[in-house]
């Protein structure tokens, strides 16, 4: 299918880099996050089941499944952000480059700026353009070169050329599309490893939806992509690999795309991506 030639050509290159230096090396160039054996509890109600998971570098990887079967939850385990809600416990190990991020000494704050997030609505500072930009890379005292950084930021996320003669304009007079495009290059500037995305398209039309497929195709050439979804055909258009969650929070299985939505491997996934439930 020609929409999936440019996720095998990123496979390949992954592949390509991955037999560099031998089987060790192999083994941590390719996978960026390894999941071990994570579960989460809200208040005691356990919300992820002992989740295995290992994503590979510069690929996108969807997550898809039924409202409420935990997707959002594992997303937010990889930046900690589960850490912000008192209610949460997480159990298990989640190494991202080999490191647990849960060990007591990883800074989530350091965490964030490597793992950045975009979410379903887009949310915008009530700022210029150029300041949403620039904010986290004033925050971390990256300000050498700061008009470079933002335009290299907006052209990154596809959106310099809308903007490029109004930065000092407010953020919020954007349309919905250019406004999560805008949250991208936010978050972009601060050159992350990973970007995660809850749903990042979900709240814009078909064109601007379009647009931020093509983005997310493109940045996953330098970036990860972990990207949640509802939208079964639009993980099936961008993904390289699908993991399913099925409700009570089971990752019932977990898969290069193709094989996912061609041939899974189980009835319950089958009957999912077939749309009988969810
Ligand atoms: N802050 C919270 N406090 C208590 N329970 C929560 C909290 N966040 C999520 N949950 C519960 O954890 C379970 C998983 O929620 P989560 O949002 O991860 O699912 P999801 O698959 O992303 O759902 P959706 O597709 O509807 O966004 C649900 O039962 C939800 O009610």
């Amino acid at each position: 299918m020609s929409e999936h030639e440019p996720t095998q050509a990123r496979a390949s290159t992954a592949d390509a880099e991955a037999t560099v230096g031998g089987d060790e090396q192999s083994i941590g160039t390719r996978t960026i996050i390894e999941a071990r054996n994570v579960s989460v509890y809200y208040d005691g109600e356990q919300a992820l089941q002992t989740v295995d998971l290992e994503i590979p570098r510069r690929q996108v990887t969807a997550i898809i499944g039924p409202s409420g079967c935990g997707k959002s939850t594992f997303l937010r385990c990889i930046n900690r952000m589960n850490d912000l809600v008192d209610a949460a416990t997480i159990e298990g190990e989640l190494r991202f480059d080999g490191t647990n991020i849960y060990d007591p000494d990883v800074d989530p704050v350091a965490l964030r700026r490597r793992v950045g997030m975009v979410f379903q609505h887009p949310n915008p500072f009530p700022k210029s353009i150029y300041d949403n930009v620039a904010y986290g890379l004033r925050i971390h005292g990256r300000t050498d070169n700061l008009d470079e950084r933002v335009e290299r930021a907006l052209k990154r996320a596809a959106l310099f050329e809308e903007v490029s003669d109004q930065l000092e304009k407010s953020a919020l007079a954007l349309s919905g599309g250019q406004q999560q495009r805008l949250c991208i290059a936010r978050c972009l500037a601060v050159d992350p490893e990973i970007i995660l995305m809850d749903e990042p398209a979900s709240a814009l039309d078909p064109v601007a939806t379009s647009k931020i497929e093509d983005l997310i195709d493109s940045l996953a050439q330098e970036y990860t992509v972990i990207i949640v979804t509802h939208n079964m055909q639009q993980a099936a258009r961008i993904s390289d690999q699908t993991a399913v969650f099925l409700t009570g929070g089971e990752l019932a299985e977990y898969d290069d795309t193709d094989t996912i939505f061609e041939d899974p491997d189980s009835q319950r996934v089958e009957d999912y991506i077939t749309g009988k439930f969810g």
